[in-house]
């Protein structure tokens, strides 16, 4: 029966950089994931003049309530969103010019609905070139704080980071949100941000931040949801069994809902205090499930679809398509290239049963660590099956194909 050790959780581990950092002591973290998202987190962190020390297993940082010690800074926050979103936010508490840019990727994917709220709130922001995109120069004075409106229907990343923002400013923040995706990440910042000493309230579509500042603490990083999806749909699609500890009942991810999904198809699933295990069965449903609280694990579904003996349709996922590339498009293009019947609309896409069984082909990655993934557990059952770039995992996972390949050799595949 694999046990399998899953890194730390990438959005777990931004947001304690962020509270880390902006908190009134020094702050431990435990079990952070070292990939190319969260060591680019890091670094941007260091570049703004904050302290971090990084040994394997814990990161320490020496928090600066008052914001970033440098003046002056460049960032480069490489693919990561959270990293591009969430480091200006917090400069902006600070007193200086920072300069941030970012991957072409991420200059291509949305930014305005944050960039707007922030200058409503007195920000002074430049974009260099397209608005609403990096690189952009926030010229830091403090963050007075107040009412604010925001559409987060693009990304819940605009409101985590006003939210992390809140108690950075002098009189707080009430956030009025008209559309909102992702829901339980921003459930994932507020249990966070009470951990690190503040209560946020919600009252409908509004989010009350106190000011007052973030307290400093230990804290330890759960397993990513989203990662140990792969290898729980390795077991459903499988007839195999796979355990993975310390992300069981009380985990913060929704992510982890993706084994609700491998239930509903046929899978036995136990969540239980100290981990959680999936038991393929042999048998794989087609479903209808609406994705748009947990839409890093469309990939994942998407690319064990084929194996259902029904058509499985995955509807209300719009936002993947300024993902990393364009997820519904880059899902069914590869899905069509191993000889799976495919439909996508604006926001579905719709995986058939086909007459034939899949055949081996090189998936085109788009850069995208999931897109890459995804594949490798439809390669499980369909021999062939190759990537043009499968090194762009280490954007969350930098062993993961070893990680897959050990798991390949547990279960006899
Ligand atoms: O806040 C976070 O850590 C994240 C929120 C989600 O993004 P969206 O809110 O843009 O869907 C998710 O896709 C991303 O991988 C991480
Ligand atoms: C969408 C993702 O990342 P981000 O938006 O944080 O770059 C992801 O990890 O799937």
């Amino acid at each position: 029966m694999p046990v399998v050790d899953i890194p730390g959780s990438k959005s777990i581990t931004a947001r304690a950089l962020f509270l880390a950092a902006a908190a009134d002591g020094v702050t431990t973290l435990l079990r952070p994931l070292r990939s190319d998202d969260t060591e680019g987190f890091a670094e941007g962190l260091a570049r703004l003049g904050y302290r971090v020390g990084r040994t394997p297993g814990a990161w320490r940082i020496d928090g600066r309530p008052q914001g970033p010690a440098a003046t002056e800074a460049d960032v480069y926050c490489r693919d990561g969103a959270t990293t591009a979103r969430f480091l200006p936010t917090l400069a902006a508490t600070g007193h200086g010019t920072y300069r941030f840019d970012a991957s072409a990727q991420m200059r291509r994917r949305p930014l305005l609905p944050l960039t707007r709220a922030l200058r409503d709130l007195g920000v002074d922001l430049r974009h260099e070139e397209a608005e609403g995109h990096h690189p952009l120069t926030v010229e830091a004075a403090g963050v007075e704080g107040g009412e604010v409106t925001l559409d987060a229907g693009q990304s819940s990343q605009y409101l985590t980071a006003l939210l992390l923002l809140g108690p950075l400013t002098r009189k707080g923040l009430r956030i009025k949100v008209t559309d909102l995706v992702s829901v339980p990440y921003v459930e994932i910042t507020i249990a966070m941000m009470r951990a690190f000493g503040v209560e946020v309230r919600r009252e409908g579509d509004v989010f009350l931040v106190p000011p007052g500042g973030y307290r400093a603490t230990t804290y330890a990083i759960e397993p990513d949801a989203s990662t140990a999806g792969y290898f729980f749909a390795a077991a459903a699609v499988t007839g195999g069994e796979v355990t993975v500890p310390g992300l069981g009942e009380g985990a913060l991810q929704g992510d982890l809902g993706f084994v609700e999904v491998l239930r509903r198809m046929g899978a036995h699933v136990e969540i239980g205090a100290a981990g959680t295990t999936v038991r393929g069965t042999g048998e794989l449903q087609g479903l209808k499930v609406n994705m748009r609280d947990i839409s890093d694990t469309m990939p994942t579904l998407a690319a064990i679809a084929p194996f259902a003996s029904g058509p499985v349709r995955i509807e209300d996922v719009a936002n993947t398509r300024v993902k990393e590339c364009d997820r519904l498009e880059a899902c069914a293009e590869n899905l069509r290239r191993l000889g799976a019947e495919v439909a996508t609309g604006p926001d579905w896409v719709e995986i058939r049963p086909g007459a034939a069984p899949l055949s081996g082909a090189e998936i085109k990655s788009y850069g995208d660590h999931r897109i890459v993934m995804s594949f490798a557990v439809t390669g499980l059952r369909v021999p062939g099956i190759s990537f043009d770039e499968p090194g762009c995992v280490r954007k969350t996972f930098p062993g993961f194909h070893e990680a897959f390949a050990e798991l390949r050799r547990d279960i006899g595949r």
